[in-house]
């Protein structure tokens, strides 16, 4: 849908349209930006309050420094709306995050001005370290190298890794620290108490801002002058400054806090701060949904709200006949509390993601036993390990792409010791339309290979209960269930619990001809297939593997004796995922059948709704009636031709 452009916004195509300009039109132009993405997401959908909370931050940038020669690398990249209109997308940002349309995220092969794709957090600072040095490298030292990073995403390990490597290397590193006290859920921890004690402490401000003004008194009299105030700023540095600021503790230059909405202000600044050679560090205090009230308000919802009445702020709930079934998050959510209510030892984790895997429903009603660690996924894994060890039953709840970052974690700390910690997979296959940084594809490959994990995934509600029911077991070690983003299939989802056989799949409908074999929720797509063809005269049989691992020997025996033409399903990667398991299963006991395998194929999928993606990658319901009539089809020539 086309959307109208202010005046000063409908001639900046790129930043050095937008130098035109006098320090006193950015306002209006931030302004008008502002208003384009409300305008665009409203209509489009998307991440909404991260953009609008740096939209002045996002100007003074473009302004001040020269990009794309200048690198400038966003942190999770959820806040580059901005970015993406001020650097030749603003006619392509309507189709944001649609299929075929530009990215939500950065991506170095959308344009020169993404120098990083990104997705997942915290990963700026050692990607600008990594270009700085490069550049130095290549003797281009007049190259400015800008991390923007939030405070959610500062709570990781690995923006402290970039910190700690990058406070020694003397390169042109400035990292802006965005800090808006929100991750998508309110940020957590010492560090975000720590952040907001020295954006309010006055003592601490007056304190540096006496030093900063002392210091440039003694400059202005005379370059002699000049060098002694840089001995008595080093020295001052050396000991004050150092003890009473952990950047500057980890020898970056710490400039701020300064308000992240003076547009005019910021661009000064980063225009001085491009002369000081080193690590630098500025920490901006800004608003997440600044400018539009209701997303200032509740930031959480805000974050990425869906489509919307600008006007109104009333969130488009998509019309259906029918009630829906849950999400399964919140199946998971609600389950949490009914197992915790009759046993002790669980507890709940989540790194960053109470809303997105529902862990809130816990946190409220107990909240002393269920942690949001923050952006850590790392330390939730190894947090659940030290639980484990003590007696408790960890739920570990992490999206499936962002549990990548934990592996070593899983396998060192978890699996080897066989301890008893429940991974909950949320986001589990193609995630949507936030493309191919977060679709949980590769999980069942992962977990599979792990010695001492079981690996399972529910088809409906009633399994995902049951399955989390069968894991809180004492000495069941590691135990891995995963799930899709969105809506189950039963509206009548609060069963009773029933404790399910390890191992052990189930039969959901007899055929000939073809065995359909399927794990999680794409066994439904399976089930819609079936009605189909029944009524066409072709009758697969349908089972539903339910684990992975262990995978169930005697039902495959019988599978493999009874059927020669088996299609596997799986909303996961071809390559190690369950398709490849029952190859294996095949090879070993020396079955011959014909295995077509319907799943992710060895390539990266990018951004679309849903079923547009499942379609894409074959295996959504009209892609498994292809197939089967194709061996069908194969069937009935083969006997006429007999
Ligand atoms: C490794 C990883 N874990 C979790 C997420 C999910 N996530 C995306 S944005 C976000 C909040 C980031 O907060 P912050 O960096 O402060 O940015 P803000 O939204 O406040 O601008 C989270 C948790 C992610 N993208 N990557
Ligand atoms: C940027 C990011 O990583 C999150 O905001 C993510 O987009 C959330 O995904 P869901 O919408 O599936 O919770
Ligand atoms: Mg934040």
């Amino acid at each position: 849908m086309e959307v109208k452009t202010g005046p000063l916004l409908a001639t900046i195509n790129y930043p050095a349209d937008l130098k035109q300009y006098s320090e006193q039109d950015l306002e209006q132009i931030c302004q008008e930006l502002r208003q384009y993405i409300i305008d665009v997401v409203s209509v489009n959908g998307g991440h909404f309050g991260a953009s609008l909370g740096v939209v002045e931050l996002t100007v003074a940038l473009h302004y001040a420094l020269n990009t794309p020669y200048d690198k400038l690398v966003w942190d999770v990249g959820h806040q580059a709306y901005g970015h993406k209109i001020l650097t030749g997308r603003r006619a392509q940002f309507h189709t944001n995050r649609i299929i075929n349309g530009i990215s939500g995220f950065p991506k170095i092969s959308e344009s020169e001005y993404d120098t990083f794709g990104v997705g997942h957090s915290s990963t700026s600072i050692s990607a600008a370290l990594g270009m700085a040095v490069a550049s130095h490298y290549k003797g281009e030292n007049d190259r400015q190298h800008v991390a923007v990073i939030g405070d959610g995403a500062m709570t990781a390990g690995l923006a402290f890794e970039g910190l700690n490597h990058a406070g020694i290397e003397n390169s042109n590193v400035l990292v802006i620290l965005n800090d808006n006290c929100m991750s998508i859920d309110p940020n957590v921890g010492a560090l975000k108490e720590y952040l907001t004690s020295i954006t309010t402490s006055k003592s601490y401000n007056r304190f540096r801002d006496d030093v900063s003004h002392v210091l440039s008194k003694l400059s202005e009299l005379g370059p002699n002058a000049h060098k002694y105030v840089k001995k008595i700023e080093k020295s001052i540095k050396g000991t004050l400054l150092k003890q009473s600021n952990l950047f500057e503790a980890l020898n970056f230059r710490y400039f701020g806090p300064v308000d992240g909405h003076d547009v005019k202000r910021l661009a000064a600044i980063i225009k001085d701060l491009k002369d000081i050679p080193g690590p630098k560090l500025l920490h901006c205090v800004t608003v997440k949904g600044k400018g539009f009230a209701l997303a200032e308000k509740d930031q959480t919802k805000w974050h990425a709200p869906g489509l919307f009445d600008k006007i109104t702020g009333e969130i488009k709930k998509s019309i259906q006949d029918k009630p829906q079934p849950p999400k399964y998050q919140d199946v998971f959510g609600h389950t949490m509390v009914e197992l915790a209510e009759a046993n002790a030892k669980i507890v709940g984790i989540t790194p960053a993601m109470p809303s997105g895997c529902s862990l809130n429903i816990m946190m409220k009603a107990m909240p002393e036993r269920a942690f949001d660690v923050g952006i850590a996924e790392q330390h939730a894994v190894t947090f659940s390990a030290g639980l484990a060890t003590q007696g408790l039953v960890p739920f570990c709840n992490i999206y499936s792409s962002f549990m990548q970052r934990a592996y070593d974690q899983v396998i060192h700390d978890v699996a080897i010791q066989n301890l008893n910690v429940v991974f909950c997979l949320d986001r589990a296959g193609l995630a949507g339309a936030d493309g191919a940084t977060h679709h949980g594809a590769y999980d069942l490959a992962y977990m599979r290979c792990i010695p001492n994990m079981v690996v399972a995934s529910p088809m409906n509600e009633e399994e995902l209960r049951n399955l989390m029911y069968t894991a809180q077991q004492e000495n069941i070690g590691p135990f891995t269930i995963r799930y899709p983003r969105g809506n189950g299939v039963m509206p009548d989802w609060k069963r009773p619990f029933k404790a399910l056989e390890i191992g052990k799949g189930r039969k959901i409908c007899d055929g000939e001809d073809v065995a359909i074999l399927s794990i999680g929720h794409v066994g439904n797509f399976a089930v819609e297939a079936c009605q189909e063809l029944n009524s066409e005269g072709i009758f697969p049989a349908h089972f539903d593997m339910r684990f992975v691992k262990p995978l169930d020997a005697a039902m495959l025996h019988d599978i493999f004796t009874r059927f020669k033409n088996i299609i596997t399903i799986e909303d996961g990667c071809l390559q190690g995922g369950m398709g490849s398991a029952i190859i294996e299963f095949m090879a070993d006991h020396q079955y011959q059948a014909n295995v077509v395998r319907l799943g992710i194929p060895d390539e990266f999928i990018e951004h679309g709704e849903q079923p547009e993606l499942w379609s894409i990658c074959g295996y959504d319901k009209n892609a498994i009636i292809t197939e089967i009539k194709k061996i069908a089809v194969s069937r009935t020539t083969k006997t006429i031709a007999s």
